[in-house]
């Protein structure tokens, strides 16, 4: 299986264990504010990488971003296979049109 729908597949089990003994768990124990939170530093510190760090620097945080995300999406209840789909219904429309399609919604 691939990476990232393994690894929903881990966080999804991971979410009930005791926070004690699993970040997943901790984070969820923490709520939804706090992942938000999360991501959004992890975010943060995957621009910081980008744009002043080295490449190693940058996979290891593109991995932080990807992971809590995936955990925030959980959280939401939101599967991985939902936003693929939603990325697949964008290939090959243009950006730009996507953009105005937005703009009008
Ligand atoms: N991929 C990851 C992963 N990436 C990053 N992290 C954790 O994310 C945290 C983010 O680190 P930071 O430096 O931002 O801060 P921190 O101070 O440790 O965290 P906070 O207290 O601020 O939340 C670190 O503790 C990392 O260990 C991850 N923790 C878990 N996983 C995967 O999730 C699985 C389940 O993990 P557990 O829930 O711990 O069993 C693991 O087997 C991995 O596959």
């Amino acid at each position: 299986m691939d990476t990232l729908p393994r690894l929903e597949q881990t966080i999804a089990a991971r979410r009930g264990a005791a926070p004690g003994t699993s970040y997943v768990a901790s984070l969820h124990a923490r709520g939804l504010p706090a992942i938000a939170q999360k991501v959004g530093e992890e975010a943060t510190e995957a621009v910081i990488a980008a744009l002043t760090g080295s490449r190693e620097a940058v996979v290891g945080e593109a991995a932080d971003l990807l992971f809590h995300l995936l955990v925030m999406l959980g959280a939401r209840d939101v599967s991985l296979a939902h936003v693929m789909a939603e990325l697949d219904r964008r290939e090959g429309t243009s950006g730009i049109a996507e953009k105005a399609a937005r703009k009008d919604a």
